[in-house]
């Protein structure tokens, strides 16, 4: 079993017709998803505000380098567009890989990795509101790994503050 958590954010274009169409390309590996969330811009705050989503995933026949390759596949398909200057800036789709589980000898086990192609658990997760208020939502009792329960990282500084400018604006 492979299992994985992506976090998907859009803020240029038509971005829930972007976010629909990334949630249909994870076809039947989709196993929940969150509802859409309007968050304020993170690291760059001169650019609109985003819609983000998480989705959990799972299929024993993708490891984590797999879930990366849809990503990217994924992105492509949403324009990719961006300002390689920013490097929090603006763009049509961004596909993020969160955290991965294989299966091992004691049941799921996480993958970590510092291989800069592919970081596992992304190295920013526990920093951001727009994904850990989502990723809550479908997996309350979720853990990240190397940084414990979501709730508690959600009641911690520097997320907590960022929490209350997370809305929940429907399904997706
Ligand atoms: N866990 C991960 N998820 C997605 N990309 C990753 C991860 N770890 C490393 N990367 C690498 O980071 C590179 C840049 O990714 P990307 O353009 O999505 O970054 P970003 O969205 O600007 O910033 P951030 O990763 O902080 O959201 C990718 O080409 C990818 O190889
Ligand atoms: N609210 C929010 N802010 C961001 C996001 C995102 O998805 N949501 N993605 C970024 C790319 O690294 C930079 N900043």
């Amino acid at each position: 079993m492979s299992r994985a958590v992506l976090a998907l954010g859009a803020n240029l274009g038509d971005r829930e017709a972007t976010l629909r169409a990334a949630l249909r390309g994870l076809g039947d590996r989709l196993v929940a998803v969150s509802g859409g969330y309007q968050t304020p811009p993170w690291g760059d705050p001169d650019q609109p505000p985003y819609l983000n989503a998480v989705a959990v995933v799972a299929d024993d026949a993708v490891d984590a380098d797999g879930w990366l390759a849809l990503a990217h596949e994924l992105e492509a398909a949403g324009g990719r567009v961006r300002d390689p200057a920013r490097r929090y800036g603006p763009r049509t789709l961004d596909v993020d890989v969160i955290a991965v589980w294989r299966d091992g000898p004691g049941g799921p086990e996480p993958v970590r990795q510092d291989d800069p192609v592919l970081t596992l658990p992304h190295p920013r997760a526990h920093l951001r509101a727009f994904v850990l208020v989502p990723w809550a939502e479908i997996e309350p009792t979720a853990e990240l790994p190397g940084h414990g329960p979501i709730t508690a990282l959600l009641r911690t500084e520097p997320v907590a503050a960022d929490v209350p400018g997370v809305t929940r604006i429907g399904p997706l």
